[in-house]
């Protein structure tokens, strides 16, 4: 039972992965948003392809969703090389990282991401890999163990990751091209929705789509997502008529998300702060636990949009619920919620 239940959860995926590889962009030109890093990017791509030199070591950092993998990939399409990607968690030993680096072609790019969840044994493996294209592997055990230094080629690390507090200084220091994502504007997700529903081939207006854009938590993945719920929904309740303002929102409104783009999770997060703890603050655990959800998806899913939108503050108490938070609720902010903690915390401090 259970196995039937992890196989059509597990097709669902893929179904859900094939779908959106489907929309990915290929090239930097076709990338939308995050004009800061796209621009930086082509800059070190063109002087790389034009020494002929492997491009230094790039660090993605944002939250989930943003195109991190995407632009990986199109990093290695712009160079014209090789592509290998793989995953902090993935790396168990220090002999797997060695297996990847040991088989990389000159200036081929690999990709890590979560890169803040690589072994502290593995990462030491890494720092002379990016430092100097070398790998120093210890063989054997005891007094027979020796140290063996192997040479590699030049490649490409791109690494990405949610959270770039949690690097060692070390590592993110190895990195010669560091680049923020951030959440993308309402305008560039409509450009990105419509030439989705092209890709799909699926009839929506300009107003539908800024719709769609404007509920996706400024998160491409999430556009993407709904982009096709709303063409499911399209296809059974109105075949064949082009979709609107108006068909986009029933198709989200049913779909629980609302007119700020939040969803249920989203709302259970602010109504447990408003209704359980008065506005805040309150700690990230007691939320985690409350709400039944890792601590780390609090942090990383659900809390970066929320707090770019004003709707929640991080102080160094804890979280506490912003005026628009309440009302977003339809609930009145008590009146110490009008005066904003002095204490608020930086991005970084996590
Ligand atoms: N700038 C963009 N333009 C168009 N589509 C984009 C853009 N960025 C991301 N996407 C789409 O969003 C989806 C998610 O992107 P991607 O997998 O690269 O995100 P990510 O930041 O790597 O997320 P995670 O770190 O959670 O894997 C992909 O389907 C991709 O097509």
């Amino acid at each position: 039972m259970s196995g039937d239940a992890g196989r059509t959860i597990g097709a669902a995926r893929q179904a859900e992965d094939a779908a959106e590889a489907s929309l990915r962009p290929q090239v930097l030109d076709e990338f939308v948003g995050q004009k800061a890093s796209r621009e930086n990017l082509d800059i070190f791509i063109r002087a790389a392809r034009g020494r002929g030199d492997a491009l230094d070591h790039v660090l993605l950092h944002g939250p989930p969703g943003l195109g991190k993998t995407t632009l990986a990939q199109i990093v290695a399409r712009e160079l014209g090389v090789g592509f290998r990607a793989t995953s902090g968690p993935v790396i168990q030993r220090a002999g797997d990282l060695a297996a990847i680096l040991t088989n990389l072609q000159p200036r081929d790019v690999l990709f890590i991401d979560e890169i803040h969840r690589l072994q502290p044994a593995i990462e030491e493996v890494l720092y002379p890999a990016m430092e100097d294209f070398q790998l120093d592997l210890i063989i054997g055990e005891g007094p027979a163990a020796r140290s063996v230094r192997i040479d590699l080629s030049p490649f490409t690390l791109v690494a990405a990751t949610t959270r770039s507090g949690l690097l060692t200084t070390p590592l993110r220091d190895r990195f010669g091209i560091p680049l923020r994502l951030v959440f993308y504007t309402a305008e560039e997700l409509r450009l990105i929705v419509a030439r989705g529903a092209e890709k799909l081939r699926f009839a929506l207006s300009s107003e539908g789509a800024e719709e769609i854009a404007r509920r996706s938590r400024g998160t491409p993945r999430i556009a993407g997502r709904l982009l096709r719920r709303v063409r499911d929904f399209a296809a059974v309740t109105a075949a064949g008529q082009v979709v609107d303002r108006a068909l986009a929102d029933a198709a989200l409104t049913r779909l629980e998300v609302d007119a700020l783009g939040l969803d249920a999770m989203d709302r259970r997060y602010l109504r447990r702060i408003a209704e359980h703890h008065h506005g805040g603050p309150v700690g990230v655990e007691t939320l985690a636990a409350a709400l039944a959800e890792a601590r780390d998806t609090i942090e990383d899913v659900i809390e970066p949009y929320l707090i770019q939108e004003g709707l929640v503050l991080r102080t160094s108490r804890g979280r506490v619920l912003g005026e628009l938070g309440w009302r977003h609720l339809g609930l009145v902010p008590p009146r110490s919620a009008s005066q904003l903690p002095l204490d608020l915390l930086s991005d970084s401090d996590a």
